[in-house]
């Protein structure tokens, strides 16, 4: 016992980062069933053997033209649909047999997205300190963490965190709680997971449950993945793989929208998910509440509130929310692009799609079409209503991804 008793602030201190959590990869995966919007009436109508009620086709193919969404995939085929006659009725008990499909569909679906990640950062996945998985598409104990242990070679030892039903903020929420864990535990590295299948929405439609045709023209099946972690370093593994951000997650905040508790809700029910969007409140509070958001995040760091200096990763919710967005902070058409092409090709995937967003980002500034700026916005809304934001610093560089300063590269 000859040296003195550590001082706890500097053994605190020398556990933490020094530089800010990074995005440093995105994997993206979906099913490889790919419906198309134009065709999709045609096919929910007909799997729920609904073709008599002709007047709410017409109106579900109006909703479907709004929701600004070409095509999505599906895990729920015409076949799996048809085993499963019970998914048609709200009130027959179905609870179990979706459970059940997403119990082996999701970690799968999270795996395929996780490889990619894994793959594009370089290192093996063992180097994985911490996980962090969202889905709102299961309730099981133990859940997609666990099982992803074993199907990417993670450590035992891999820190998990599991967060369910936290609807469509899951991805950016699971981005602030990796920001945290990269910035305070150094040399971290996290890797964040959010995977969706939508087969506990599925149901027939009926007169008189808008929410019913909103959920069947809105959303989409994915999964992806993120790497987040501080410090970049290069290590030879033994090939050299040098660590390098796409993005810098500068600040992360939540906000609950004042009396919004019944706006966006969903629960599970014995026939799958119930709740209710109240879709024109949803869009009314957005507008009435982003701004100030987004004041409160990038304010106190000093840096300018032209939002059209900024570069954009905004969660589309759907088309009008997006047209919301972009009236309410005097957007040009170009801000939103990555968003709008994000929400035609996959629809909304829950909290996956903002993931969707930042790598449509990152390949556009890749090609050089999102012009030069330095700072962006991410902007998530979910159930009550709640809004996350994130103020992020973009790494890459036109046409290359950019690689950290010499300095800051430590050879571990
Ligand atoms: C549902 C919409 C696409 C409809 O678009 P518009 O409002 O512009 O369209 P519109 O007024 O022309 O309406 C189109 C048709 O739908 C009908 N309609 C619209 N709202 C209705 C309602 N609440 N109840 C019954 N019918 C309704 C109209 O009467 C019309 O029918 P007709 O044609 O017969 O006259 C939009 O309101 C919307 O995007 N709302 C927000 C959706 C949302 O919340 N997305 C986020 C998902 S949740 C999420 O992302 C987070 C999470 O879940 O956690």
């Amino acid at each position: 016992m000859g040296s003195a008793p550590a001082n706890v602030r500097e053994i605190c201190r020398a556990r933490r980062a020094d530089g800010p959590a990074g995005v440093l990869a995105i994997g993206t995966a979906n099913p490889a069933n790919c419906v198309l919007q134009d065709e999709f009436p045609d096919f929910y109508f007909r799997a729920t053997k609904s073709e008599h009620l002709t007047g709410l086709k017409d109106k579900f193919r109006r909703v479907c033209q709004k929701m600004g969404v070409r095509k999505r995939y599906l895990h729920h085929t015409e076949e799996l649909l048809g085993a499963h006659p019970e998914f048609l009725d709200p009130h027959t008990p179905s609870l179990d047999a979706r459970l059940d499909i997403a119990k082996a569909a999701v970690p799968e679906l999270a795996a395929e997205a996780s490889r990619r990640a894994i793959a594009e950062w370089g290192r093996p996945a063992a180097d994985i300190t911490h996980l962090v998985v969202t889905t709102n598409s299961g309730a099981h104990m133990p859940g997609v963490d666990f099982r992803l242990v074993p199907l990417l070679g993670l450590r035992p030892t891999v820190r998990r965190t599991m967060l369910y039903l936290n609807g469509c903020f899951a991805g950016a929420a699971a981005l602030r709680v990796a920001k945290d864990l990269a910035e305070n535990n150094r040399g971290a590295r996290v890797l964040v997971v959010c995977a969706e299948i939508t087969v506990q929405l599925f149901t027939r439609p009926e007169d008189g449950c808008f929410q019913t045709l909103v959920n069947q023209g809105l959303f989409g099946d994915g999964a992806g993945a993120v790497v987040v972690g501080a410090d970049p370093v290069m290590i030879r593994t033994p090939a050299v793989v040098r660590e390098r951000p796409i993005f810098e997650i500068v600040s992360a905040a939540q906000t609950i929208v004042p009396d919004s508790e019944d706006v966006i809700t969903m629960h599970l029910t014995k026939g799958g998910y119930g709740g209710d969007i109240s879709t024109r409140q949803v869009l009314v509070l957005m507008g009435d509440n982003i701004e100030l958001c987004l004041l409160d995040a990038f304010e106190p760091l000093g840096i300018g509130t032209g939002w059209n200096d900024l570069f954009w990763a905004v969660h589309p919710g759907s088309s009008p929310v997006l047209d919301q967005v972009d009236a309410v902070l005097h957007l040009k058409p170009e801000k939103l692009a990555a968003s709008r092409r994000v929400l035609s090709e996959y629809g909304n995937m829950f909290g996956v799609t903002v993931i969707f967003v930042l790598d449509e980002l990152r390949r556009r500034m890749q090609n050089g079409e999102e012009g030069a700026p330095e700072w962006g916005a991410m902007l998530a809304f979910g159930p009550g209503l709640t809004v996350e934001t994130m103020v992020l610093h973009r790494c890459v560089a036109q046409g290359t991804g950019a690689a950290p300063p010499e300095d800051k590269l430590a050879a571990a």
